[in-house]
């Protein structure tokens, strides 16, 4: 479904050019329900806004199902917009309009790409649990509720691909627990592609497959060790953290490029140079080999 490769995007100011995506490798699968995790400022909303067609990549591949997003014309990006993909955001206020009811809020997006389908609209708010509350206006309702009028709106489009950023950075644990149960649902009974932008650990361990970013890359990926574990509903709140219920894996680029921690690296003292050695089962890198001796005094790490 989603394809980067060697992604960049940079984001050019007068004076300053800030490289935000620095060659980018993901895929992700039709029908998956993954995260993307990473600090301030690593990335990920970049990501998500060239993947929803916001933003213009700089280089690099870039494809959602059929269509290549660095190529496509502006009439396209018009039309995929459109069809192939929903949008999600933290601050629900961009999409929605407190004086009209979440129902014709629903409506309004049919509305501009000239069909409503009141049928499908009202059964979007079903899904999201506000069948009751359809006719009542924005106002009236909770941020988590809002919240969730937000979701039926992204999926007004009937979208392959949702795209949520930050979908519960606003909201409480129990409306965060019921948003990713509506996330879960949309994705295995109607195929939804969805991912995630998130800074919630506690979020990110309720799906499958984590992807980490650090200063623009993909650096680390987390695979559940055991998919069905969401049936144990609580497991994931009393262990806490992705390393008790993923797998960590780092990434490994196509030429064989991985990301090392900065903090590896500074405690190997490691800057521009490393040794690295092959020993038939294991690579093991360590601070470069001061050469005429003193190779004791190395400290070594393995990978
Ligand atoms: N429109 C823009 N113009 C210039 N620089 C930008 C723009 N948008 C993002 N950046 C820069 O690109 C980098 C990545 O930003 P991005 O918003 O993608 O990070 P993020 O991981 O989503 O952070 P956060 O979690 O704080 O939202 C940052 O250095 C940011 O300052």
């Amino acid at each position: 479904m989603i394809e980067c490769e060697g992604l960049v995007k940079i984001f050019k100011t007068d004076d300053l050019e800030v490289v935000a995506l620095q060659g980018l490798n993901l895929k992700v699968e039709a029908g998956e329900l993954m995260a993307i995790i990473g600090n301030s400022g690593s990335g990920k909303s970049t990501l998500l806004n060239t993947l929803g067609g916001l933003d213009r990549p700089s280089a690099g591949t870039v494809k959602v199902g059929e269509w290549d997003l660095l190529k496509i014309t502006e009439e396209d990006l018009v039309q995929y917009k459109r069809a192939t993909v929903g949008f999600i955001w933290q601050n629900n206020a961009r999409n929605l309009l407190p004086y009209l009811t979440a129902l014709e809020n629903v409506e309004m997006p049919m509305m501009l790409s000239g069909k409503v389908d009141r049928d499908y609209a009202k059964q979007l708010l079903e899904w999201v649990g506000l069948k009751e509350r359809m006719h009542n206006k924005l106002h009236q309702l909770s941020g988590g509720e809002q919240q969730r009028v937000a979701i039926a709106i992204s999926l007004s489009n009937r979208p392959k691909l949702l795209l949520a950023d930050e979908p519960t950075g606003s909201v409480d644990t129990a409306t965060s627990d019921l948003i990713m149960g509506i996330f879960r649902r949309l994705n295995r009974e109607l195929g939804v592609t969805i991912v995630i932008v998130t800074h919630d650990l506690t979020l990110a361990s309720k799906v499958d497959r984590v992807v980490a970013i650090r200063d623009g890359l993909t650096s680390t990926e987390f695979i559940k060790r055991n998919p069905n574990m969401d049936a144990q509903k609580g497991f994931e709140e009393q262990t806490g953290g992705l390393q008790e219920i993923h797998e960590a894996y780092v990434v490994v680029d196509r030429v064989g490029r991985l990301q090392v921690p900065k903090e590896y690296l500074d405690a190997l003292g490691i800057s521009d140079k490393a040794s690295m050695e092959f020993d038939g089962e294991k690579i093991t890198i360590s601070s470069p080999k001061k050469l005429g001796g003193g190779q004791d005094e190395e400290q070594k790490q393995s990978i």
